[in-house]
């Protein structure tokens, strides 16, 4: 039997995946978005402090006008995601609301760590809202994100933004939920052979040939995204963790020092 891990775990960011948040068929998971609000909720009585990154805009968005596919086009997609973040951010409040816990909703650009004032007020943002108690929910800001010239304001991928906000508010843990037990030494959606790796001590350059792309048809970043936000987790000195987030209550676990998932660092 492996060993229990030992964490650091009083500051922590959540990570969750369009693959945990929407069923393969589009419908939108209201027992996981639940769940998620139960344990985050109880994590915050046990005198933790959380932050959600919460991927779901355009996935929830396509849900609510009835499409099956992404559409091709920038415009529209950031229509869908004008449509489906401000569906996710309801539903999330209603069911924080069931714990009696508050949220507050952050939608940020890359540019923002680059501008010293807006850096600024950002964190200080994050603090206000944790120093109250609220849990801050973050996603991309996807309607005004863009790259052009020298005004790059885009992540493309909540797993490094959710690494940069982890960074950046110290956090000591980075829990990134997926549709995956955690990280394999081959891409398990293809290599039948592929076994789940518990601890990955460093990202190099080795570790990023055994990562494949994305699973699912709503998400973007697939495993390699996951390594680069792991990769910077490890650098600050601080750790993460990937694990399946098909029942989020493996939080708990995770908490607790059992040896699910993958931990990295
Ligand atoms: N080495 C690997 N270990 C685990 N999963 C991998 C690996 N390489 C590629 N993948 C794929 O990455 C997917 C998870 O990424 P993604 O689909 O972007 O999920 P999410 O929506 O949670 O961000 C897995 O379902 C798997 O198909
Ligand atoms: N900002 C986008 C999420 C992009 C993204 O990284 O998706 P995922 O790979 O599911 O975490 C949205 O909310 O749909």
């Amino acid at each position: 039997m492996e060993a229990m891990r030992q964490l650091q775990a009083k500051r922590v960011v959540i990570k969750v995946g369009t693959s945990t948040l929407v069923y393969p068929d589009g419908a939108i998971n209201l027992r996981a978005i639940d769940q998620l609000a139960f344990v985050i909720s109880a994590m915050r009585h046990h005198g933790r402090e959380v932050v959600l990154v919460s991927s779901g805009a355009i996935g929830v968005g396509l849900n609510y006008i009835g499409l099956k596919q992404r559409p091709k086009a920038i415009p529209e997609q950031q229509a869908i995601a004008a449509i489906g973040q401000s569906e996710l951010i309801s539903i999330y409040k209603e069911r924080f609301a069931v714990y009696e816990q508050k949220i507050g909703q952050l939608l940020l650009t890359r540019d923002i760590f680059v501008y010293p004032k807006s850096h600024q007020n950002v964190m200080n943002t994050f603090e206000a809202l944790l120093a109250q108690n609220i849990v801050p929910i973050v996603n991309e800001n996807d309607t005004v994100a863009v790259d052009e010239l020298d005004h790059e304001t885009k992540f493309g991928d909540n797993d490094q933004l959710s690494a940069v906000v982890a960074t950046n508010i110290d956090a000591d843990l980075l829990i990134m939920l997926s549709d995956i037990d955690g990280f394999y030494d081959g891409n398990p959606n293809g290599d039948t052979g592929a076994t789940l790796l518990s601890h990955v001590a460093k990202v190099n350059q080795a570790t990023y040939t055994l990562a494949g792309g994305t699973g699912s048809r709503f998400g973007t970043g697939g495993m390699v995204t996951k390594l680069k936000a792991a990769e910077r987790m490890i650098k600050a000195d601080s750790q993460m963790v990937l694990a399946n987030g098909a029942d989020p209550t493996i939080i708990f676990q995770i908490l607790a020092g059992e040896p699910v998932g993958t931990l990295f660092g």
